[in-house]
């Protein structure tokens, strides 16, 4: 995760219920995507020379690590590259002008 005093907003703030932490989690990556802080790690996939490839790599490497947490059967680093993947999978969404509301149609649909 990213070092909380280089300017994360979530982070264990009390007053996020878990059921919204995807929402302000998301809400942070588009505010990081606007104002572009400096240090800001989310920032740096917005303006990386590689462009969008540079999430994309992430996605493959946190995939591979998901997937490789899996297959020893560690919960804990199971649940910690699962985080990874869904934060750089925000950013991707971000990216592309798609945002959370998105992925709850299309889950919604599949009901
Ligand atoms: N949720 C995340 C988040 N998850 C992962 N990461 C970063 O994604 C990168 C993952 O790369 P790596 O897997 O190579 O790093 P790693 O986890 O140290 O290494 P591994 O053990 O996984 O190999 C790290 O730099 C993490 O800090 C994140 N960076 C930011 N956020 C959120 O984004 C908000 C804004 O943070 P800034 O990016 O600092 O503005 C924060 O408040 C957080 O809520």
């Amino acid at each position: 995760m990213s070092d909380p005093d280089a300017g994360g907003e979530t982070g264990d703030d009390p007053e996020v219920p878990s059921e919204a932490v995807l929402d302000e989690l998301f809400a942070t990556i588009e505010s990081r995507r606007e104002e572009l802080p400096e240090g800001s790690y989310t920032a740096s996939l917005f303006t990386h020379e590689k462009g969008e490839n540079a999430v994309l790599e992430k996605l493959g490497e946190e995939s591979t690590e998901t997937i490789l947490a899996a297959k020893d059967d560690d919960l804990d680093e199971l649940t910690y590259e699962s985080a990874d993947l869904v934060y750089h999978l925000l950013v991707l969404f971000a990216m592309k002008d798609l945002d959370l509301d998105d992925l709850r149609e299309e889950l919604r649909d599949r009901f």
